[in-house]
């Protein structure tokens, strides 16, 4: 995908004030790691709401104070959010502070920095995987790889109804994504411009694991 391309149509960009508000504090240079990690944590409980947008709700009878109603409840619809380490827990903090009861997995990733290829390291996910809408997390979708490469491995696991969600996405990861796995739904806060020659996101926010734990 180039700069220029419309977005595939299971592309969605959050643009929300108050993401695209946060998400320009997160970029800036001089963010402490405090604030990175609160701002990250304040954007992904806002694309929760996003990617859960279309729950199926069914109506249940409760009894208010005051009389017997019928009211709606999420249609027992189980979640899982995967966490691609170590950058993804910075997301996956903030979603769960909105579905507390999800089940958390996490798939360790790290880029090859002369292949720029991911390179697997731990896999740790909830059995019943496959009766569960899995929400992939990783802040960064840069070529794309990692994403690709871990949903492929869910895939395996058993994963049948999954979403990605990013923070920033550059045109060449969505294009390497959208193309691998047409069928996962993928939500970004901002597709930039591109990527430069060592495969950071421009303008981007530099090294997003680094920035959320203060590593560098
Ligand atoms: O789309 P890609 O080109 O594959 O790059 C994106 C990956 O790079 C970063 O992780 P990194 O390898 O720096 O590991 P970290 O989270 O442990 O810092 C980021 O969090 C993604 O996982
Ligand atoms: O720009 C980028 C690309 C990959 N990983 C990051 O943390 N930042
Ligand atoms: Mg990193």
């Amino acid at each position: 995908m180039t700069p220029t391309q419309a977005l595939p149509p299971q592309v969605t960009v959050v643009r929300h004030p108050l993401v695209q508000h946060k998400l320009t504090l997160m970029r800036q240079k001089d963010a402490s790691t405090g604030e990175f990690r609160r701002l990250a944590r304040e954007i992904s409980l806002l694309m929760a709401y996003e990617l859960t947008r279309d729950l199926p709700l069914e109506q249940t009878t409760i009894e208010t104070p005051l009389e017997t109603m019928q009211a709606p409840l999420l249609a027992g619809k189980k979640l899982c959010i995967v966490s691609i380490l170590r950058a993804g827990d910075g997301i996956a903090e903030g979603m769960l502070d909105l579905v507390p009861s999800a089940r958390v997995g996490h798939i360790g990733l790290y880029r090859d920095p002369a292949t720029l290829k991911p390179v697997e390291y731990y896999l740790k996910l909830p059995e019943d995987i496959g009766e569960r809408l899995v929400i992939v997390v990783d802040p960064m979708l840069a070529t794309g790889h990692s994403a690709a490469v871990a949903i492929e491995r869910l895939k395996r696991a058993g994963a049948t109804q999954l979403r990605f969600a990013c923070l920033l996405a550059a045109p060449e990861g969505v294009g390497v994504l959208t193309a691998a796995h047409p069928d996962v739904p993928v939500f970004t806060c901002s597709v930039d411009r591109e990527l430069d020659s060592h495969a950071y996101i421009r303008p981007g926010l530099g090294d997003a694991g680094d920035r959320l734990y203060g590593t560098k």
